[in-house]
């Protein structure tokens, strides 16, 4: 049996094959927890759709088939969005760019701060991570207020990319951060949105 035949693999095709609009199937499988970092938000947890494996191995194969052809490099925004960074890379046959919080990279770093949803924080490349004009796919798992995504943008502009698409597994559209990264003149795409916090 060659791997393509694999009940497995047959298993994950089926889920991508049946992908609607809403993408309704991996909603399901992401749990909602109340009042988590903080009174007052909806913290939308992705570790439930990672533990099933036709609802990653889904959700992987439709960010890949909404990518804008060939890339160069995904870049993954620590820590939830390196798991999504990897996984896609190896779909579209792309390398993987590392943007981590500030501190952790062992070369030279050029670093953006950013507001969150709640709080405040501050993020890094490797400085030479990637050529000039490479065509960069930005993935993480959400987005909320957009501080994380537009500064990772921010960056690998600095660092000479094309950022071209930016890609979310979720997206709270009431925080407006797809909306204002698209100002930024990025092309975002997300398959599940959630309305409140
Ligand atoms: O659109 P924003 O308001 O910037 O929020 C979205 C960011 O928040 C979460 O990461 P977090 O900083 O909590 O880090 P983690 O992945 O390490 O948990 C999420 O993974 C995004 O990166
Ligand atoms: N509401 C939320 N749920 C999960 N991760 C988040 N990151 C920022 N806001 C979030």
């Amino acid at each position: 049996m060659s791997t393509n035949d694999s009940p497995e693999i047959s298993a994950a095709s089926r889920h991508v094959a049946a992908a609607n609009a809403d993408n309704a199937d991996l909603k399901a499988l992401i749990r909602t927890i109340p009042d988590f970092p903080k009174p007052g938000i909806q913290f939308r947890d992705v570790t439930t759709l990672l533990l099933d494996r036709c609802g990653f191995s889904s959700c992987v194969g439709r960010m890949a088939a909404a990518a804008p052809g060939p890339v160069d490099l995904v870049a993954g925004v620590e820590a939830r969005g390196f798991l999504f960074a990897g996984a896609l890379a190896d779909r579209l046959n792309a390398g993987v760019l590392l943007i981590r919080k500030d501190g952790k990279l062992p070369g030279a770093t050029i670093a953006e701060d950013y507001a969150l949803e709640y709080g405040q924080d501050r993020i890094a490349m490797h400085a030479d991570a990637c050529a000039p004009d490479a065509r960069v796919l930005l993935v993480d798992d959400l987005i909320a207020t957009g501080g994380t995504a537009r500064a990772a943008v921010r960056l690998l502009r600095k660092a000479g990319a094309r950022v071209v698409q930016a890609q979310f597994l979720v997206d709270l559209p009431e925080l407006g951060g797809a909306d204002a990264l698209r100002k930024d003149g990025v092309d975002v795409h997300a398959l599940v949105a959630f309305e409140g916090h």
